[in-house]
């Protein structure tokens, strides 16, 4: 699991720890550790050419420590100074050890193996300033790998804002704890590939932002028991399509039959289609009332006015309601189950149920999941190339999803996402792990079946048992 603290927390455990060493010892272990990453980056450390990205911060002194250890190894380092002052001790040292400052950063940068981006760290506010912005657009245009300092520069630790510019890295080398907005979009783009370099910190045992890898999925994933047979291993209800989207109902199924539960049933009027694909289903054309027990209910996709909502939040198990479905809802009947409720909305469902603007949900997702799971007291999945999920209790840690890939933007495969989370809950995951699990094999499936290629929704879905199996392999 990776667990991400917020700034202040950071800086409490800093404190902590601070008085107990000897001065500047905590900034040592953090420029030990980046040295060591910038180096396995480069390869050949003698003869590269280095340049820092310095700010006025702490976040500037771990580049400048950094920039030494790596001169001393034989690099070329030059430091551009992008703050109104830069640390003293780290500037010190870099020249010591042979670096130097460089007057004109466009001499530089254009010329550079590797880029150190030490401009702000945690101390960071808002987008970066412009003259460190249009170094940063340098950078980013050159051949050199960038390597953010703790966080890529201009976006913001907490939320994973990002107000303006801010440093797009190769690599981000992070010191103690991942910070939330290294895990969550759009500032989780920016960082690149995540490194931790342990440095002794003492955090609290429940982290603000969690993300999921493949040994917490293995544990979580139900497996089935000598003796269970598929009304023990559990039944799932799907209630989507409609006259209009019989493929929604197509999809939601596909994702059921690879979610864990013993047995799908479909209710709704896409039965013929949903049977000349999948015969193992069991299908019911009346109301969900009447189609016989299930652990768990999915209901909404392409669902279009096709009434039955209420009818299955009246139910006594846990209900997923996605797309259509969420149109309708009350936050009073929702809270009002005695069972839990599972939403996934799309940025765009997030921001009609929070009366909000799209772009406000997009820039906020943090802020929008956990305010849209304490409104309906629901488990909110809020879907985005970093899928976040939030359980209605606000001290649970947000879990965001590290699988994710662009190809996924693509028609129906919320579809497939839905039908297998709410498969997951019929196998008795509790809602928070089938949501981010569902996540997580849906994202990994995805990058099976696509490779960099274009795919479609039930590419994604007949690619979830390999997902799995490299889960649990
Ligand atoms: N926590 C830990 O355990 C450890 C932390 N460590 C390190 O310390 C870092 C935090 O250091 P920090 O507190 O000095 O803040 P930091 O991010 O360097 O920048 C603050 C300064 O930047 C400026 N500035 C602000 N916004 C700006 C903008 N948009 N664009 C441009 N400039 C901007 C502003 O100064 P101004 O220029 O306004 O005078 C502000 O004062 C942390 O990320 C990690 O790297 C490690 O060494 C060891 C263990
Ligand atoms: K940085």
């Amino acid at each position: 699991m990776r667990s991400a603290y917020r700034v202040e927390t950071v800086r409490a455990a800093e404190a902590e720890l601070m008085a107990r060493l000897p001065g500047g010892a905590l900034m040592q272990r953090a420029a030990a550790g980046l040295a060591a990453a910038c180096a396995g980056l480069l390869g050949r450390v003698s003869g590269a050419r280095v340049v820092l990205l310095v700010g006025s911060g702490d976040n500037g002194g771990d580049a400048l420590y950094a920039g030494a250890r790596l001169a001393r190894r034989g690099a070329g380092v030059s430091a551009v100074l992008l703050g109104s002052r830069a640390h003293q001790g780290g500037l010190a040292a870099l020249t010591t050890a042979g670096g130097r400052v460089a007057d004109d950063p466009f001499a530089v940068v254009p010329r550079a193996d590797l880029v150190l981006d030490g401009i702000t760290g945690i101390g960071g506010r808002g987008g970066l300033r412009p003259e460190a912005a249009a170094v940063a657009r340098a950078a980013r245009s050159s051949q050199a790998v960038v390597v953010a300092v703790d966080l890529p520069s201009g976006v913001d630790a907490d939320t994973g804002r990002v107000a303006g510019e801010a440093v797009r890295a190769d690599a981000t080398v992070t010191f103690g704890t991942y910070k939330p907005g290294l895990l969550i979009d759009p500032a989780r783009e920016y960082a690149g590939a995540l490194r931790l370099v342990d440095i002794g910190l003492a955090l609290p045992p429940v982290p603000d932002v969690e993300a999921l890898q493949h040994a917490d999925v293995a544990r979580l994933l139900p497996v089935p028991a000598a003796e269970s047979d598929k009304y023990r291993r559990g039944v799932v209800g799907v209630v989507a399509g409609s006259a209009r989207y019989p493929g929604a109902a197509v999809l939601a199924v596909a994702g059921a039959l690879r979610g864990g539960a013993g047995a799908v049933r479909y209710v709704g009027p896409a039965g013929e289609a949903v049977l000349a694909h999948y015969p193992e289903t069991l299908v019911h054309g009346g109301p969900p009332g009447k189609a016989g027990r299930v652990q768990a209910w999915v209901i909404g996709p392409g669902l279009g006015d096709t009434p039955g909502v209420e009818e299955v939040l009246d139910s006594d198990v846990p209900v997923l309601v996605d797309a259509d479905g969420l149109r309708p809802l009350d936050p009073a009947a929702v809270r009002a189950r005695s069972a839990p409720t599972v939403l996934t909305p799309h940025a765009g469902e997030a921001a009609a149920l929070l009366g909000v603007a799209r772009e406000e949900v997009e820039a906020a997702r943090l802020d929008a999941v956990r305010e849209l799971a304490g409104r309906y007291g629901a488990t909110v999945l809020l879907k985005g190339s970093t899928t976040l999920v939030a359980a209605p209790d606000a001290d649970v840690p947000v879990r965001a999803n590290p699988t994710g890939t662009p190809w996924l933007a693509t028609a129906g495969s919320g579809d497939v996402l839905s039908g297998l989370a709410g498969s997951l809950l019929a196998a008795g995951l509790r809602p928070r792990d089938a949501a981010s699990v569902a996540a997580y094999l849906h994202g990994l499936a995805a990058r099976r079946a696509s490779r960099s290629a274009p795919i479609a929704a039930h590419d994604v879905a007949s690619a979830l048992p390999g997902a799995w199996r490299d889960v649990t392999g």
